[in-house]
């Protein structure tokens, strides 16, 4: 699978659910300007599960952000299938976010008055679509939730109302689920709950799933876990362990910590004898290439 896509021609929707080029993202101006994303150049798979980490403030949020259009990016292009929204208007942009794009916060998001059933079909009554009865049952039963479907948000332990806010983002079956920190705010029962459904959003029911994530077993997850340092893409590895990441993240916060994390991170942690954690197709992706030569 990995080093077929890696040939696969950018942009082509059918392969590729999404992506960015040469993205960069600066706040402010002048003396105060912080530059958060510097050059990012990434493909996500059709049908695959990826995790974004990274340490604290290295652009994670402001990518996926990005990538979701939800932010404007400061130069370059983001796209979902071949739609590059940078040239979208905002009544375009906001047809795309909620034809083709699932999302799930940490935070949940549910609107407090309305029940579960009606917060998952929500953004498909927005928009004037029917609800697909046989996929609905079969998205709630999946996730456990099928009694709750009468119950307020505040009638919800933690676990269900963000499992409410998976059902909400697979109901559509978008081509695309992003989650900010979907675990966050759950304890290691409930986020492994939601992982699974994650997981199972890409492999049975065949979406695209973009996270970001602070928790190497969150990470775990994940076919592919793309390692962010001050606003550029500085590793990648396909199908880790939890240690795995762990490992990663343990260096980058170093780096970091030390204050060049981009830079001692390709010329350390690419070679620093990990790659037995590395698929070898990882190594032939032309984004760990591009930003590993850098
Ligand atoms: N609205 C904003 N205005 C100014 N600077 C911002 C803004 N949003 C983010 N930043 C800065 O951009 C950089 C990247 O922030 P971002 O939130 O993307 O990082 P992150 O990796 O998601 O961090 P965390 O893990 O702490 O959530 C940080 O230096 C942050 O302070």
């Amino acid at each position: 699978m990995t080093s077929a896509h890696a040939q696969i021609p950018r942009s082509d929707p059918e392969t590729v659910a999404a992506g960015a080029e040469n993205l960069t993202k600066v706040y402010g101006a002048g003396d105060t300007a912080v530059h958060a994303l510097r050059g990012v150049t990434i493909e996500f798979a059709t049908g695959e599960f990826t995790a974004i980490m990274g340490p604290s403030g290295s652009g994670k949020s402001t990518l996926m952000h990005c990538l979701a259009g939800l932010d404007d990016a400061s130069g370059g292009r983001a796209y979902i299938g071949d739609d590059n929204l940078t040239g979208l208007s905002d009544k375009e942009m906001t047809r795309l976010r909620r034809d083709r794009i699932g999302f799930v916060f940490q935070s949940f998001n549910l609107v407090p008055t309305l029940t579960a059933a009606e917060n998952i079909t929500l953004p498909l009554d927005i928009a004037g679509r029917d609800v697909d009865q046989q996929w609905f049952d079969a998205v709630v039963n999946r996730l456990g939730i099928a009694d709750r479907l009468g119950h307020l948000p505040t009638e919800l332990s933690g676990g269900q109302q963000q499992r409410v806010a998976c059902a909400r983002a697979l109901v559509g079956r978008p081509a695309i689920i992003f989650g900010d920190e979907p675990t966050g705010n759950l304890d290691s029962r409930s986020s492994g709950e939601v992982l699974s459904i994650l997981r199972a959003a890409t492999d049975e029911f065949g979406q695209t799933v973009v996270i970001v994530t602070h928790d190497p077993r969150a990470a775990s997850y994940a076919d592919r876990v793309v390692f962010l340092a001050d606003g550029q893409i500085v590793r990648e590895l396909r199908r880790p362990s939890a240690d795995d990441v762990f490992e990663v993240m343990r260096h980058l916060d170093g780096a970091g910590r030390s204050g060049d994390a981009a830079e001692s991170d390709g010329s350390g942690a690419a070679d620093g004898g990990k790659h037995e954690a590395t698929d070898a197709d990882a190594a032939t992706d032309s984004t760990t290439q591009g930003t590993e030569a850098r």
